[in-house]
């Protein structure tokens, strides 16, 4: 056993995951998913479903949630970099919209667990990302809601080295701020 280490931060419920990296001549293994493993250290949900981006350098996906069928995610890079934020949308939360960003690399191999009742989104910092989940609830496009990335109610400090603006999608570019 032991393939994972696992960090709480203060925000209750987030989890960094960093699996143990088995290296030889021919390359590497490392285990990506423990079910026991992740169970035994706050990650106790099951997932429905896996989703795979791919995105340019600049670009910006969020900030996102679900409000009926709301998805924990548990994210990671394949290749490349991002900046991955999470937003804490839980009623009544102590850290409510409070904010954790995390560089996550397909160098560092962190994985990053965001509980349901939380807005996701990440910048991608590379020149390319691609960028895998799992989900503990499926798509529910009837009940896609969203944040701005540069909400000043959020105050999310983007690493954004100079970029003006994120290349966003019109939607992400037209959530409602915060009253
Ligand atoms: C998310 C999703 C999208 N789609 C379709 C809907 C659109 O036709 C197309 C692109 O969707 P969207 O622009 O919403 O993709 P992202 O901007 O990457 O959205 C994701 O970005 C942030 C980072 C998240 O955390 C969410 O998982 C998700 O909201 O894929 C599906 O068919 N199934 C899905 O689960």
């Amino acid at each position: 056993m032991g393939n994972f280490k696992f960090t709480q931060i203060d925000i209750e419920g987030l989890v960094i995951v960093e699996p143990k990296l088995f290296g030889d001549e021919r390359g590497y293994f490392m285990e990506t998913y423990h079910e026991e493993e992740f169970k035994n250290n706050g990650i106790s949900t099951s997932f429905v479903q896996d989703n795979q981006s791919m995105s340019k350098k600049g670009v910006l996906r969020g900030m996102h949630y679900q409000t009926r069928n709301p998805q924990g995610k548990l994210v990671r890079v394949l290749e490349g970099e991002v900046y991955d934020v999470a937003v804490d949308l839980r009623k009544g939360s102590p850290t409510f919209l409070k904010w954790h960003g995390i560089h996550l690399s397909c160098t560092n191999r962190k994985q990053f667990f965001i509980p349901e009742g939380f807005a996701h989104g990440f910048l991608v910092l590379s020149d390319v990302a691609v960028f895998s989940y799992k989900c503990t609830h499926f798509y529910d496009p009837g009940h896609e809601s969203g944040l701005l990335w540069n909400d000043p109610k959020l105050g999310i400090q983007w690493p954004l080295d100079g970029l003006v603006q994120p290349s966003l999608s019109d939607k992400d570019a037209n959530w409602k701020p915060l009253s």
